[in-house]
C-alpha cells in the first residue's frame, strides 16, 4: 500500500532565500530566530529554555536548516541519529504568499506576477469597493489599509459592531481580506460579500479573499473564530492533487488545503482547527487512508497565531507540541509510505512588522525506500511534487526534480 502524507507546517521557513533583498527580508529565518530566542530565554512564556525538538531533528531539521544558514542553530547540532531524508527549497514562484508555497511544492510555481494592493493606506481603489458596496447593499467599509488581523479588530472592531461596516484589509500578500462579526453582521452574510468580492476582483489578479469573523463583546475579548474561509484563485496548472484524482487516487485535505487549491484535486475535506485537532485529524485520515492516497494537512496555527503575531514563545511551544506528537505518525507509516515535512514560505516571528518573510523551506522526507542523509539545495519547491508523482508512478510534472 502506497501513501503520501504531507504535513505541511505554514510559515516555517530555515532561512533568508537568495532573493530575500527584493522581498526586504534579508536576515530572516523563522527556525534560526525561534531556536536562538529559546537558547536565551527569551521565550519562556507556556514552555521554558533550549527549543527541544528530537523528532524533527532525527528526520534532518536541524541539519537542512544548517545547510540552509551556514550554521546550526543554537541547541541543534551533529549529535542526531538521523533516519530521513533532509533538505531544504527555494521558491521559484514570483511571490511568498500561502497559494503559491502550496501551488509550487504539488509541481506548480507561480511563475506571473499577482496583483498586489501596495498602498499602506487607502489602499483599495474606489471603484472597486464602490461596485462591491453596491451589490452588497452596504453603506460604506472600515480600513482601507495594510493591517494585522488581530491589531484592527482592537482598532475598528466596535465601529463595525456599531455601524455594520465591513472592515477591509491588505497585506504585503495578494490578498483582500474582510473582518466582521459573526453574530451581528452573521457568518452567511459574510460569505456572501466574500464571494461578491472575489467575483469583482476578477481583473486585479488577486491571489485570494480572507474571510475573517470574529466574535466578542469588545477590543479586550475580541477572537477570531474557526469559521475563517479563503477563496482562492484556481491553480494555473494541474497539480499533483490533480494527477492523482484522475489516476483514481484520493486526496484528502486536512484544514485549509482545499480551500488553497480551490478544491481542484481534492476527492475529501476534513475540517479542523488549531493543532491538536488538526494532528488528531492527520492520524484519523492516515489510519483509514487505502491505496494512493495523498493526506495532506495543513497547520495553519504556526503562521497566524504565532507568526503573523511576532509570538516567539508560542511558535516554539507550537512546534514542541507538534514534535512530541511525531512518533505517533511514524507509527502508522508502512514500507511504501512517504511522509513530507515542509513549509510553504517563512514567517520569522521576529522580524519587524506582520508579514511573511522570503525563506527557504524545510524539506523533511521519510520513507518509500529513502536513504537518512542530505538532499542538498532544491532550486524548486516544485521537486515535492515531482517527488509524489514519481511515488504514485504518475507522468513527470512540468517542473521540478525527483528526490526519490
Ligand atoms: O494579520 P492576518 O489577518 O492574520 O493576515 C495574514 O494572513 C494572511 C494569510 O496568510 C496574510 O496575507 C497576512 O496578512
Ligand atoms: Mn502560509
Ligand atoms: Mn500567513
Amino acid at each position: 500500500m502506497k501513501r503520501t502524507i504531507i504535513m505541511m507546517l505554514d510559515s516555517f521557513g530555515v532561512g533568508a532565500s537568495a532573493d530575500a533583498a527584493s522581498f526586504g527580508d534579508v536576515g530572516s529565518d523563522t527556525f534560526g530566530h525561534i531556536a536562538k530566542a529559546c537558547a536565551e530565554g527569551k521565550a519562556d512564556i507556556g514552555r521554558e529554555g533550549p527549543l527541544k525538538l528530537p523528532h524533527l531533528s532525527r528526520l534532518g531539521l536541524g541539519h537542512a536548516a544548517m545547510e540552509s544558514t551556514g550554521a546550526f542553530a543554537p541547541g541543534f547540532g551533529d549529535n542526531v541519529e538521523l533516519i530521513g531524508a533532509y533538505g531544504h527549497a527555494q521558491e521559484l514562484s514570483s511571490g511568498k504568499d500561502t497559494p503559491s508555497g502550496h501551488w509550487e511544492m504539488a509541481g506548480v510555481p507561480v511563475l506571473f506576477e499577482w496583483g498586489y494592493f501596495s498602498e499602506h493606506q487607502n489602499s483599495f481603489p474606489k471603484e472597486l469597493t464602490d461596485k462591491i458596496l453596491a451589490r452588497a447593499g452596504l453603506e460604506g467599509f472600515l480600513g482601507n489599509c495594510h493591517a494585522s488581523g488581530t491589531t484592527i479588530l482592537e482598532e475598528l472592531g466596535e465601529e463595525h459592531m456599531r455601524s455594520g461596516m465591513p472592515i477591509f484589509y491588505t497585506s504585503a500578500d495578494s490578498v483582500f481580506q474582510i473582518a466582521c462579526h459573526e453574530e451581528t453582521f452573521g457568518l452567511e452574510n459574510l460569505y456572501r460579500l466574500c464571494e461578491i468580492t472575489r467575483e469583482e476582483l476578477e481583473p486585479y489578479n488577486i491571489g485570494r479573499v480572507i474571510a475573517r469573523p470574529f466574535d466578542g463583546t469588545g477590543p479586550s475579548d475580541f477572537a477570531r473564530t474557526g469559521n475563517r474561509k479563503d477563496y482562492s484563485l484556481e491553480p494555473p496548472a494541474k497539480t499533483v492533487l490533480d494527477k492523482l484524482k484522475e489516476a483514481g487516487g484520493e486526496v484528502v485535505s486536512v484544514g485549509k488545503i482545499a480551500d488553497i487549491y480551490a478544491y481542484c484535486g481534492i476527492t475529501k475535506k476534513v475540517k479542523a482547527n488549531g493543532l491538536e485537532a488538526l494532528f488528531d485529524a492527520t492520524l484519523a485520515e492516515v489510519k483509514s487512508a487505502g491505496d494512493n492516497t495523498i493526506v495532506f494537512t495543513n497547520f495553519v496555527d504556526f503562521d497566524s497565531h504565532y507568526g503573523h503575531r511576532r509570538d516567539v514563545a508560542g511558535y516554539a511551544k507550537g512546534l514542541e507540541y507538534f514534535d512530541a506528537r511525531l512518533p505517533e505518525m511514524l507509527a502508522l507509516l508502512g514500507e511504501d509510505d512517504l511522509l513530507i515535512l515542509t513549509a510553504d514560505h517563512g514567517c520569522d516571528p521576529t522580524w519587524p512588522g506582520s508579514d511573511h518573510t522570503r525563506e527557504y523551506v524545510p524539506v523533511l522526507a521519510f520513507g518509500a525506500g529513502l536513504k537518512a542523509g542530505s538532499l542538498g539545495r532544491r532550486k524548486s519547491f516544485a521537486d515535492i511534487g515531482q517527488s509524489i508523482a514519481s511515488h504514485f508512478k504518475l507522468e513527470p510534472m512540468a517542473y521540478g526534480e525527483s528526490f526519490l
